[in-house]
């Protein structure tokens, strides 16, 4: 072990960010979430305010022992002094050193080293944690970017106002009482004003303190607007220059952000205007100090020696209030930034595992939903009533109008929002009775728009099994005919095939690649309940005979629910449940839906130009039925 770890490594340990154990916030207001997060570190931060309180203690007896050697030297002569008094100038030297730069390290160490780096991390990772058990519906409501920069903002606000308050309240509080006690003994003239001042100073921030906190709440809504708004801007950046809006979008962006500027100069001029008034106050201390330090001198009723050290004592307190003040200031931002951002770290997820819930089995993968009902906020029913059995290993495809509620009700099926009436149940257990990890274990989806994380190909499959092995991901991919474009993939930095990343959301593959590496994860999941939101749809004709090929096999033996626009998927499927507003509204066969001239013979019809295949099952040329 080196000497610089034998030093550093028991400060870098003492906090340990990702091993504290999740703890829900309380949702009371801003000041129990930073008495939250200050009992979390509770034990380093009163060894923080302990060795800043001792830093202070010392340099208060430092200053009284100055004010003892001035008296003594000039009412008993130097070397009279020095002979007599050497007990007292061996203690102020030890404090000098080695007490000081002791007591001084351990207070920047525990300050830079242990808190100001564990204890952001650790509220970040706490405040991800509260994050990503919100449902899914609460991501909807925000900007991205705005979530992640309030984040950012309470970490670092709520790190440096904690440390800071730690740091600096004990000790300015003990340096008050301290000069106090101090300059009583030597004048209670002198004490006076003081004790006035701190009085006035205690007013002030009474009646400032709830003002800067609904300042510092708007600016920092302000700077998570602004900081949502570009990041909303840059991932949509390929929309934006398709409608040539760089200009009318660089003009909304500037609005925001003069709005943020606008709400900043009003949080300055609060702040500006109190320390103004500090700063009267502090002048008019010092005249007033003099007056009694001279007076005193003249009428006799101070020494020198007890001049200086009042004048010293005045110096440091008049400096360290504005520090203080600064502080006060810091930690009301902390309380508006955390008070803007307590919606997303506090508002309890409705979507929430049962205590009792069990683990997902699916033994034959059979799904009915019975009488399900469901809106989306209050109001009109997006899923009116509906019960729909799918048996084990049928493939069912969904077909409707737009908006008539395919999608919402696989999402319904993943419990992405719970239902209004009704139960969903798979294998005869209702989806709410399991927990959600093992419910979406079980069931693959191929979504019409592919996500695909920025990371290597490789991984991006790999997260259908994270488990699997190079040669099942490499397997996957073959089958799902995804090889032939991966082996030919690099990236700018040099990455290549399954190594290579895939740019953000997969923009650098195309359409049709970013459905195969959909299709290969998915097929490494193989998991026994499928849902495909028109997987096929990003493909061309040729590669789309293939998939279909490949899917054929994917599905097999699988309970597919397929929400179906191309004419080749629905002809895959066993029955055709035809949905409009939220209710069934004719289900068969597809070549019988095409017999009977309901609404699906129509939409049928309407892509095939009125060409009605003799045999349903061979490959139909147009797309969607919606
Ligand atoms: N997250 C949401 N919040 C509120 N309303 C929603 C949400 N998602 C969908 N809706 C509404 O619910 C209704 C059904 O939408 P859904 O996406 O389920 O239809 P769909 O049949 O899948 O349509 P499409 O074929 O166009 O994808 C629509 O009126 C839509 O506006």
């Amino acid at each position: 072990m080196s000497i610089s770890d034998a030093i550093y490594r028991p400060f870098e340990t003492l906090i340990r960010p990702l091993d504290i154990p999740y703890r829900p916030l309380p949702s009371k207001g801003p000041v129990a979430v930073l008495v939250h997060f200050i009992s979390m570190f509770r034990g380093v931060l009163i060894s923080l305010a302990l060795s800043s309180m001792a830093m202070e203690a010392i340099n208060l007896t430092i200053v009284w022992g100055l004010s003892v050697i001035v008296d003594g030297v000039s009412q008993k002569g130097a070397s009279a002094f020095l002979h007599r008094e050497w007990p007292l100038l061996t203690f102020l030297g030890l404090l000098i050193f080695p007490a000081m730069p002791i007591a001084s390290f351990l207070l920047n160490t525990l300050n830079s080293h242990t808190l100001g780096i564990g204890m952001p991390a650790a509220i970040q990772w706490q405040g991800h944690k509260a994050v990503e058990r919100q449902d899914l519906a609460f991501f909807h409501d925000l900007y991205a970017g705005q979530v992640a920069s309030r984040l950012q903002q309470v970490s670092s606000a709520v790190q440096q106002q904690i440390i800071a308050a730690f740091q600096s309240i004990p000790r300015f509080l003990l340096q008050l009482v301290g000069s106090v006690v101090l300059l009583s003994s030597l004048s209670w003239q002198l004490a006076l004003p003081v004790v006035i001042w701190i009085a006035l100073n205690v007013a002030l921030t009474i009646k400032m303190a709830p003002i800067f906190a609904e300042r510092s709440r708007r600016t920092a809504k302000q700077r998570s607007l602004v900081a949502g708004a570009i990041t909303d801007l840059y991932t949509n950046m390929q929309m934006i220059k398709q409608f040539a809006a760089e200009d009318s979008e660089a003009g909304a962006i500037s609005r925001i952000i003069r709005k943020a500027i606008h709400t900043q100069h009003g949080e300055q001029r609060i702040y500006r205007t109190s320390e103004l008034i500090v700063v009267v106050l502090n002048t008019t201390l010092w005249l007033v100090m003099l007056a009694i330090g001279f007076s005193g001198l003249v009428n006799g009723f101070l020494t020198v020696g007890e001049f200086v050290g009042a004048v010293y004592i005045l110096q440091r307190l008049s400096t360290q209030i504005f520090t203080f003040l600064q502080m006060g200031q810091q930690i009301f931002q902390a309380i508006g930034t955390i008070k803007d951002a307590m919606p997303v770290m506090t508002t309890p997820p409705t979507i929430i595992d049962r205590p009792d819930a069990a683990s997902l089995t699916v033994n034959s993968g059979e799904i009915r939903f019975q009488d399900v009902s469901f809106a989306y906020k209050s109001g009109k029913p997006v899923i009116d009533n509906l019960s729909l059995t799918v048996r084990p290993g049928e493939k069912v495809g969904l077909v409707g109008l737009s908006g008539a509620g395919k999608t919402t009700l696989v999402s319904l099926l993943l419990r992405f929002y719970d239902i209004g009436d009704g139960a969903i149940l798979i294998d005869g257990l209702d989806i709410r009775t399991v927990t959600q990890a093992s419910l979406r274990r079980n069931i693959g989806v191929i979504a019409q728009d592919v996500a695909l994380l920025h990371r290597s190909v490789g991984d991006n499959i790999r997260y259908g099994r994270p488990e699997a092995t190079k040669d099942e991901i490499e397997h996957a991919a073959k089958t799902a005919r995804a090889d032939v474009f991966i082996t030919d993939l690099a990236d700018g930095e040099g990455r290549k095939g399954y190594d290579a990343f895939v740019g953000d959301r997969g923009i650098k593959l195309s359409g049709g690649q970013r459905q195969r590496v959909a299709i290969a994860r998915v097929l490494l999941k193989d998991a026994p309940i499928l849902v495909l939101d028109e997987a096929t749809s990003a493909l061309d004709s040729e590669s789309e005979a293939a998939i279909q090929e490949k899917l054929n096999l994917v599905m097999e033996g699988k309970t597919v629910i397929a929400i179906a626009h191309r004419l080749s998927t629905i002809a895959m499927m066993d029955r055709i449940v035809v949905l409009d507003q939220g209710r069934i509204l004719e289900e068969g066969r597809p070549d019988e839906l095409v017999e009977r001239d309901g609404l699906f013979a129509r939409l049928w019809k309407r892509q095939t130009g009125g060409f009605i295949p003799e045999e349903i099952n061979e490959p139909l040329p147009a797309s969607p039925a919606t």
